[in-house]
């Protein structure tokens, strides 16, 4: 229950605080959390197929279906490297690696597509929350920035 009594006044709010409803807004926390996400996914075994680039030796007709072919190494590098702007951008190409296998699979039973499924549902659960951080860190770094223009 409130504390009788308690005034809210006019607490003064530090200039330099980005802290809204006890959520730090850090416009650069996506990029640790989604390296974290990629590890927890290498180390699921589901990711197995999935951790370097198709070998088109052992599917020769790969490419005739697939355009774009994506891997989670392929990603964590242009993670690593600095070339995903935002979560947004990390999100579509780990999408495209799930995409690609169902696009390939000959039919919705194989083990590899079913390995799809599974990893995909689980990125998906992970990825959302850091998406919608950034997104509350991005309104609210423009939201500070606009009354200082
Ligand atoms: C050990 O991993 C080597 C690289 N990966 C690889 O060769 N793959 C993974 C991608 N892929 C499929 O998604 C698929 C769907 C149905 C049958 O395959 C084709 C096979």
């Amino acid at each position: 229950s409130d504390t009788p009594g308690t005034s809210t006044g006019h607490r003064q709010r530090a200039q330099s605080s980005s802290k809204k409803r006890g959520v730090a807004l850090d416009v650069n926390a996506w990029r640790g959390q989604c390296r974290e996400l990629l590890r927890r996914m290498l180390e699921s075994a589901d990711s197995e197929p999935f951790r370097q680039p198709v070998d088109l030796f052992a599917y020769p007709d790969y490419r005739d279906i697939i355009d774009t072919p994506m891997d989670l190494g392929t990603v964590s590098e242009t993670l690593a490297v600095g070339n995903y702007e935002n979560p947004v951008e990390f999100a579509k190409d780990v999408r495209l690696i799930f995409s690609n296998s169902k696009a390939y699979t000959p039919n919705k039973k194989s083990r590899i597509y079913s390995m799809t499924l599974s990893l995909s549902a689980f990125f998906e659960t992970q990825v959302l929350p850091i998406i919608s951080d950034f997104k509350s860190a991005l309104r609210n770094q423009r939201r500070s920035r606009q009354h200082l223009s």
